[in-house]
């Protein structure tokens, strides 16, 4: 609550607002009904300036008047009860309201005695008394005192009491938590004048303290509300920060402390304001960079994020951004920065899903800010604006200009045409109604329901590509947000992956690492999923090892005395990344560890982002421990990846990085795969899970929905497909239905809603084509559930893992079957494996040829090396052979 309250006439209201702008920030100002109209404007701009303006009014106006001094971002209007009446019937809330009782506050303080139940209509509305009307009954202090008392203390201060009495200074303790208001020509910055009010001396004397030194708890904070830090307060610095304009504190080593007085980093007092209970004070200040804490971050708990940070980011890019950058483009090319937002702005209406629009409206964001800065104008005064908007009554009708509604009507015609060339004349009814709604556990929900497609031999190649497209995957926009967090963490280290993980998965670690042999109590788990992980891991180690024969070297003699060999080795260290962000993944951590341990990989380190609390999950150091990892880094993300691929002072280097993770995973991987000094490589890109299932009118509609369900579940990016090989209407229904049913049971519904979303059924007529438009998706999973499944497998050309038959749910796959679960995903699995024992070993070939060997091949080689101009390699043949006699 603010601790005073100036007042003044319209014609002081801009000398008063300079004067207190850097401490009480509020101005009452009082306007009779004529004045009010040439007062609008300056209400606006001063408003604007961070000062908050009520008005006391005197004399009449007109409810419209008054509103639009409301509206003009007019803080509290004071007026007599019968004026509140009107206003609040006008739809004006009571919190923005101040009843005047003035005049007969002796009555009104008498009849609220006899029944303060009649206050309760008024809960939120403020009071003001005026000395003159207390003074015809009773003493100010006594009045202020029982208003306090009976008024104030109900509403647990919502509402508040204005006195104006220059002598309410001495007593207004006695009467707190009323606030005086005070002529604002009695008022000075300083701390003594003549015949002036000190305003610091009204902000001590609202405030106690609970310090053995006296000192006063202060907060502070900037402008929108950050924590700078807490520090301490006296007397004496209020006053020299309240003369100042500045940031003045106490130390409580040092005595009066001008923040940045030796550093520079100074801070202009914005305001200064005084808890509920007195307790704490809290200075609203601008900092100067580097920032408010004696480490040079923005706040004593760390750097900035979000907003603030973007805007600090784009201020010092506009100083010094590298030539020929990006962001120095946008900032020299007004036409690419307006593009950009309008581009942004529509690709945000696009949006669907939580995750797109949330994406989006990031990108707008950042566009948005570049062109603040840009001008010069400050995200503090775009907020500012936002609060005097919020302070309107009367609300525009808020229709869109006619260029966006005819802009919108075209877009909508587009998409409805693509819609329905997609479908076709052959949709089947009830088939494609996305938007119907079904009754679950007696109320009616929207169906969770995938778009149905009909392919038909006349679709053509473009419609059958675009049914078949993929979440959109922003590559070039994911590579520019995990590019500095990756030179980031090559370039600070151990520093760079805690401060990252602090801001990513919000959680300070003293060390990053975690070192075998792990302690026992961090590998808890019940003796059920003991028994479930070793079972697992048993029938992965048989799967994988079966892949190798590592005894047996491959010798072939191509050509008489020229024996060709094969061998191979395991990879030396290999980064195994366990995703977190999610779900936790303890059988990823399987998937990757078995088979490095069968490879014979000496260093194995796992990666995992840790939980809030700094562990990791006990399943995951539990498989950690089974395979023999050497150490396990507690970070995500692409944090994560740039530590195993360059190394940190603390976790070890690695030579090549497996596993699956979101798109700042695999974007990292793709990174650190093509920079040749990390010397690093990766599996393959396995980001969000998907699923294609191909059904028939035998299939079992619950199991062909489960198994969708089962990736769908992933997250919002996955997506699933189910491919209908000539079900009839009601076999489609049956399975629509389950996919509803079932994913409203499962925990993880809003994530499945937004995987939906961009899922598709496509019916088609035959088995042939269901297995083109498979191999043309090339599934990360493919699930055959149609009569005799099996018939199908040699028409499989491209998919990561294949589920055969009713029986083979995807989930077996995904733990305990024996087969891998991280899989290409994306259409990737047209040119890679998915993880097996070889992804952690290398072949090398070897030779050896006998003379008779020599002379047997190397004319060919002599005659090529010269057919290239490599005299040195035709050489090299040519002196043997001379020494042989055979030249
Ligand atoms: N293809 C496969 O074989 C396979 C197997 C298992 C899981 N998956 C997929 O792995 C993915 C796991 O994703 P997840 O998010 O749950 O876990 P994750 O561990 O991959 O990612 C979490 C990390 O992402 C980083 N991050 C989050 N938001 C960020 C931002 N805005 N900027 C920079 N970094 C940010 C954080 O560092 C966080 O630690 C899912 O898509 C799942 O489908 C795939
Ligand atoms: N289905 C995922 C592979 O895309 C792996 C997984 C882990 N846990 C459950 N499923």
């Amino acid at each position: 609550m603010f601790p005073v309250l100036p007042v003044t006439s319209v014609s002081g209201l801009i000398e008063t607002a300079d004067v207190v702008s850097g401490s009480v920030g509020r101005v009452l100002v009082s306007l009779s009904g004529d004045q009010i109209k040439d007062t609008l404007p300056i209400v606006r701009s001063v408003s604007e300036k961070f000062v908050d303006i009520s008005v006391l009014l005197t004399g009449d106006a007109s409810t419209d008047e008054l509103i639009s001094l409301l509206d003009a971002g007019v803080e509290y209007l004071v007026v007599s009860e019968p004026v509140v009446a009107d206003l609040i019937e006008s739809g004006v809330p009571g919190s923005r309201l101040v009843i005047n009782i003035s005049e007969k506050a002796g009555e009104f303080l008498e009849s609220i005695a006899s029944d303060s139940s009649q206050l309760d209509s008024n809960l939120n509305i403020g009071f003001y008394i005026g000395s003159f009307g207390i003074s015809k009954h009773q003493s100010l202090v006594a009045a202020g005192q029982a208003i306090a008392k009976t008024v104030l203390a109900t509403t647990g201060g919502a509402r508040f009491l204005l006195v104006s009495d220059p002598s309410f200074v001495s007593s207004s303790n006695a009467i707190a938590p009323a606030i005086p208001v005070v002529e604002a020509h009695y008022l000075s910055t300083e701390t003594t004048g003549n015949g002036t009010l000190s305003i610091a001396s009204f902000i001590t004397n609202r405030l106690v303290s609970d310090r053995v030194d006296g000192l006063y708890t202060t907060l502070v904070v900037d402008a929108y509300d950050n924590s700078l830090g807490l520090v301490y307060s006296s007397e004496e610095s209020i006053s020299e920060a309240v003369r100042t304009g500045k940031g003045v504190y106490q130390s409580r080593k040092r005595g009066l402390w001008y923040k940045g007085q030796t550093s520079g980093a100074e801070q202009t007092l914005l305001r200064i304001d005084v808890d509920c209970d007195g307790d704490c004070v809290k200075f609203v200040v601008d900092q100067t960079a580097p920032g408010f804490c004696h480490n040079n971050t923005s706040t004593c708990f760390g750097q900035y994020s979000g907003i603030s940070a973007l805007e600090q980011t784009l201020i010092s890019r506009k100083k010094n951004a590298p030539e020929g950058s990006y962001t120095a483009r946008l900032f020299n090319d007004s036409k690419l920065l307006t593009a950009k937002i309008m581009e942004e702005a529509e690709e945000l209406c696009d949006a669907k899903t939580a995750n797109e629009i949330s994406w989006e409206a990031a990108d707008l964001i950042y566009f948005a800010m570049t062109k603040l800065v840009q001008e010069g104008v400050s995200w503090n005064s775009v907020q500012r604006n936002l609060d005097l908007k919020s302070r309107k009554i009367s609300r525009r009708k808020g229709d869109a200009k006619r260029k966006w509604q005819a802009k919108l009507e075209e877009k909508e015609q587009d998409a409805n045409k693509s819609r329905d060339d997609a479908r076709q004349d052959k949709k089947p009814k009830n088939a494609d109604q996305t938007s119907s709604t079904v009754t679950t556990n007696g109320t009616e929900q929207p169906q969770i329901k995938m778009n149905v497609v009909t392919v038909t031999p006349e679709t053509s190649e473009t419609e059958i590509a675009k049914v078949l497209t993929r979440p959109l995957q922003k590559s070039a926009d994911i590579m520019k947000l995990v590019t500095p967090i990756i030179n980031n963490v090559r370039d600070n280290g151990d520093k760079a992956l805690i401060e990252l993980t602090e801001k990513f998965d919000r959680v300070k670690l003293q060390s990053p690492v975690l070192y075998a042999p792990f302690p026992e109590n961090l590998m808890q788990i019940s003796e059920e999923v003991k028994a479930a992980i070793d079972l697992s891991i048993s029938n992965i180690e048989k799967f994988h090892a079966a892949q190798i024969n590592k005894d047996e070297v491959l010798h072939v003699e191509t050509a008489p005395g020229v024996i060709c060999s094969r061998f191979s080795r395991a990879i030396e260290s290999v980064g195994l990344y366990v995703p977190g962000g999610t779900a936790v993944l303890p059988s990823t951590a399987m998937m990757l560890g078995i088979p490095a341990k069968v490879a014979g990989c000496k260093n194995i380190i796992l990666a995992s982002p840790p939980r809030s609390d700094g562990t990791l999950t006990p399943e995951v150091v539990y498989v950690a421990h089974k395979v023999g990892a050497k150490a396990i880094l507690l970070a995500g993300g692409a944090q994560a990846v740039a530590a195993l691929a360059y190394g940190t002072e603390s976790v070890p280097k690695v030579d090549k990085i497996m596993g699956p993770g979101n798109q700042f995973v695999t974007a990292a991987k793709m990174f650190v795969q093509n920079d040749t000094s990390a010397q690093v490589s990766i599996d393959m890109p396995a980001g969000p899970s998907e699923v294609l299932v191909i059904a028939d009118g035998t299939s079992n509609p619950a199991f062909v929905a489960s198994d969708l369900l089962s990736q769908a579940e992933h997250g919002v990016d996955s997506q699933v497909i189910l491919i209908a090989i000539s079900m009839t209407d009601d076999q489609l229904a049956a399975v629509e239905t389950e996919v509803h049913e079932q994913a409203m049971r499962l925990p993880r519904v809003d994530i499945v809603r937004g995987s939906i979303a961009h899922s598709t059924t496509i019916r088609v007529d035959s088995i042939e084509r269901a297995m083109q438009l498979s191999n043309q998706y090339g599934p990360e999973h493919l699930i055959l559930q149609v009569h005799e499944a099996s018939r199908l497998l040699p028409l499989v050309e491209h998919a990561g893992s294949v589920f055969v038959g009713a029986w083979s749910p995807e989930s077996c796959g995904d733990y305990s079957s024996g087969t891998n679960h991280t899989l290409p995903t994306y259409g990737y699995a047209k040119m890679y494996s998915g993880v097996n024992t070889d992804t952690f070993m290398k072949h090398i070939t070897s030779q050896e040829l006998t003379e008779q060997g020599l002379k047997n091949i190397g004319p060919a080689v002599m005659a090529l090396a010269a057919t290239e101009g490599l005299d040195g390699h035709r050489n090299a043949v040519k002196v043997r052979l001379e020494s042989l006699g055979a030249l």
